[in-house]
């Protein structure tokens, strides 16, 4: 019998089922996110970072011993070691967060002293160091680039704490850390989403954790994924600069050169991402604590004007990603724009650990374990493949 190809050609794998997980959902019409039965509201009310991390990598929630247990390891693992701080001394100040970041992973991966152990076991451990040591990278990078001294942890704060005090040099308020906090829970997990699957495509060669945690970063990195965020905050700034009054001819105008309203749209959603409404709630009262409501403002006038503008066009469904009020809720806790996507990753090093262990260990479920998908070869020369190979020197361009 011939093989089967399914045609799924210039679709960029939309709504094409790849791979099982037990690890989040998406209701993309209904606007539901869920990680491993438990529905992101739930969990940004009520859990903490360090609980929805173990939720994600162990499948149901820790007893008060496990979660002691679990926080106390990514207190012993916040520490980085010496030689990756001073290998970031050297590196040119102007480098962008996100490329020393991916930098910082392999070196991350020569000290971990469980690489190379295969074990399910094992790689929960390495996720719990990359959990533990992605924030103090943010946070080393961000200080060595302005010339200032590295910062050790503080055992004595919460992990969304540390990560602000280790990044801006300043013990955060409860209300402060515990704001930072939910961020992380809302960013841990998506379903398959451009960096996680980047990660699992990697992982399934057996590449080990470090390996797929890398090309991450670099996919998380991209205006249209995490790299969103960074670019609202530069259309937030430029408005503000600009002494824009009026937003929706400012929209109109932006859609007329076929731009994108960044921090809007989504890919699976189409309906209000459940994480906006989350941050935009955050945005304001980040903003009435600190007087600085003009962020969360402009940005829900945007959203106003686009989604109103974006309708006339013909063009439905398109309203507030997770990207979209985290740029004011970050600006306002007062981390500049280019660190904005670095925070992305400091939460989703949650789910693209546990969605490795999942791709290592899974039961296969008739899925072959390395991807390999099809492209049809469009290419145009010579009849397709008949060109005859002509020496450099006798090489004409007629
Ligand atoms: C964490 C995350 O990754 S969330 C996403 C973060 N990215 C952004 O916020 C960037 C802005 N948004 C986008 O670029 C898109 O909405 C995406 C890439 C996220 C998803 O888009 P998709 O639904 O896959 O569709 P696609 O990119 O093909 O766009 C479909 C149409 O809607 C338009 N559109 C989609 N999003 C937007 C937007 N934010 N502003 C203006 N137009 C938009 C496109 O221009 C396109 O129009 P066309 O058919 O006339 O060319
Ligand atoms: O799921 C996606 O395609 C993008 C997204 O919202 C995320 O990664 O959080």
């Amino acid at each position: 019998m011939a093989e089967q190809t399914v045609r799924t050609k210039n679709v960029g794998l939309r709504g094409i089922t790849v791979a099982d997980t037990k690890i989040s959902y998406i209701d993309g019409e209904r606007g539901v996110l869920i990680y491993r039965g438990y529905r992101i509201e739930d969990l940004a009310l009520r859990s903490t970072f360090p609980e929805t991390a173990y939720l994600l990598l162990h499948e149901f929630l820790p007893s008060p011993e496990e979660l002691q247990a679990f926080e106390a390891k990514l207190r012993e693992f916040r520490a980085l070691p010496g030689f990756v701080i001073e290998a970031m001394k050297a590196w040119p100040r102007g480098a962008h967060p996100m490329d020393a970041l991916q930098a910082s992973i392999p070196l991350l991966a020569m000290d971990d002293p469980d690489l190379g152990d295969e074990s399910r076991e094992a790689n929960v451990t390495m996720a719990l160091r990359l959990i533990a040591r992605l924030p103090a990278v943010v946070g080393a990078w961000h200080r060595i680039r302005q010339g200032l001294d590295v910062l050790p942890p503080d055992d004595a704060l919460s992990h969304a704490g540390n990560f602000l005090w280790q990044v801006l040099g300043k013990k955060p308020d409860e209300e402060t850390a515990r704001i930072m906090d939910v961020c992380l829970i809302l960013h841990a997990d998506h379903t398959f989403n451009a960096s996680t699957f980047a990660c699992r495509e990697v992982v399934s060669t057996r590449a080990h954790m470090y390996a797929g945690v890398a090309a991450g970063v670099g996919a998380l990195s991209g205006e249209l994924h995490g790299g969103a965020n960074a670019r609202v905050m530069e259309m937030l700034q430029k408005i503000d600069r600009d002494g824009v009054t009026d937003i929706a001819a400012w929209v109109r105008d932006r859609l007329d050169r076929k731009e994108r309203i960044m921090g809007m749209g989504h890919a699976v959603y189409k309906t209000l991402d459940p994480r906006a409404r989350i941050l935009k709630e955050l945005a304001f009262q980040l903003g009435e604590k600190t007087g600085q409501t003009k962020w969360p403002e402009m940005t829900a006038a945007i959203e106003e004007a686009a989604m109103a503008e974006l309708e006339k066009r013909g063009k439905k469904g398109i309203q507030p990603n997770v990207d979209f009020y985290s740029a004011s809720v970050y600006h306002i806790l007062g981390f500049p724009g280019d660190l904005m996507t670095c925070i992305f990753a400091v939460s989703r090093i949650a789910g693209w650990c546990a969605h490795i262990i999942e791709e290592k260990f899974a039961e296969a479920q008739g899925k072959p374990a390395l991807y390999r998908p099809k492209a049809e070869y469009v290419g145009d020369y010579c009849g397709r493949m008949d060109c005859e190979y002509v020496p450099p020197e006798k090489r004409g361009r007629d």
